[in-house]
C-alpha cells in the first residue's frame, strides 16, 4: 500500500534521511523503531509532504505522491497522528473530532463506530481538549484521524508519556482496527514491548538509515533493545 524507495530528506544542508526503503503492505501493521533524533518523525513528515524530499519516491496504492501536497495525500486516505497529539486545547472533544472531517473535504459526519472504539470520548464530548489526560488526548487524536475513514493510519509514538493501562487500551484498539476493519497502520515507536504486541513487521532506524528489519514474530528483542540503548 505504501512503498518508499531511496528516500532522502534534508534540513538545510544536513541529511536527515539517507536512502530509506520501507514498505507497508495492505492490511499489515508496520513499526519503525529508533532512538531519539534518528529521523523517525522526519520520515513520517516526508510521507505526509510536510518535509521536502529531493530524492526518492513515495508511492501510495501504486500512485506516485512524492511531489503532491499534504491535503492531496490526506484525501487519498493517509491519516497522520503527530507526536504530541496536536489536540486543540480550547476546542471541545466534539469540535476536535469534527476537524478530522477536513481531511476528506469537510463533508460527512462522525461515525458511531468511533465512540464504540473509544467509549471514554463519548462521555466527554463537551469537555475542552486541554482538560483531558494525556492518554485521553492520545485517544482523541487517534479518533480524529479515523473520522475521515483513512486507508493508512500513521501514528508517531502513540505510547509516549502515557500510563500502562491506557497503552494497553490503545494497543487493543489498534489491533481491533487492523483485524476488523483491515486498516493498514504505520507506527513510529520506541517502546519495544508495544511493537512486539501490535506489529507484523518492524524496521530499525539509526542516523537516518534503516539498519535492520524483519517479521516481528522473529524479532530478537535483546539485540533491538541494545540498538535502542546505544
Ligand atoms: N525543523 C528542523 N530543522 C532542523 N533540524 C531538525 C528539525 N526537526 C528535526 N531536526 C533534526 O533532525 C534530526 C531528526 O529528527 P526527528 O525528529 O526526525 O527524529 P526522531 O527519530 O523522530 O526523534 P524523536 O523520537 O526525538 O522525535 C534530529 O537531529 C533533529 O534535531
Amino acid at each position: 500500500m505504501l512503498d518508499v524507495a531511496n528516500l532522502e530528506a534534508y534540513y538545510g544542508e544536513t541529511i536527515i534521511l539517507n536512502n530509506i526503503n520501507l514498505c507497508v503492505p495492505k492490511g499489515q501493521i508496520v513499526c519503525l523503531l529508533g532512538r531519539n533524533g534518528v529521523g523517525k518523525t522526519t520520515f513520517l513528515k516526508s510521507i505526509m509532504g510536510l518535509v521536502k524530499t529531493p530524492q526518492g519516491s513515495i508511492k501510495f496504492n501504486g500512485k506516485e505522491i512524492t511531489t503532491k501536497p499534504t491535503y492531496f495525500r490526506a484525501r487519498q486516505g493517509i491519516s497522520y497522528v503527530p507526536q504530541g497529539r496536536d489536540i486543540f486545547p480550547q476546542l471541545t472533544v466534539h469540535e476536535n473530532l469534527l476537524l478530522g472531517l477536513e481531511a476528506c473535504g469537510g463533508d460527512g459526519s462522525i461515525d458511531e463506530t468511533i465512540y464504540e472504539l473509544f467509549p471514554v470520548l463519548k462521555t466527554m464530548l463537551k469537555r475542552k481538549g486541554g482538560d483531558l489526560s494525556g492518554g485521553q488526548q492520545q485517544q482523541l487524536a487517534i479518533a480524529r484521524a479515523l473520522v475521515s475513514k483513512p486507508k493508512l493510519l500513521i501514528l508517531d509514538e502513540p505510547t509516549e508519556g502515557i500510563q500502562p493501562s491506557v497503552i494497553q487500551e490503545i494497543g487493543r484498539v489498534i489491533k481491533q482496527l487492523n483485524h476488523e476493519a483491515n486498516l493498514t497502520i504505520l507506527i513510529v515507536e520506541q517502546y519495544l514491548e508495544f511493537v512486539v504486541d501490535v506489529s507484523d513487521y518492524y524496521y530499525v532506524m539509526e542516523k537516518g538509515l534503516i539498519v535492520t528489519k524483519g517479521f516481528t514474530k522473529e524479532i530478537n528483542q535483546e539485540e533491538i533493545q541494545k540498538r535502542m540503548a546505544i
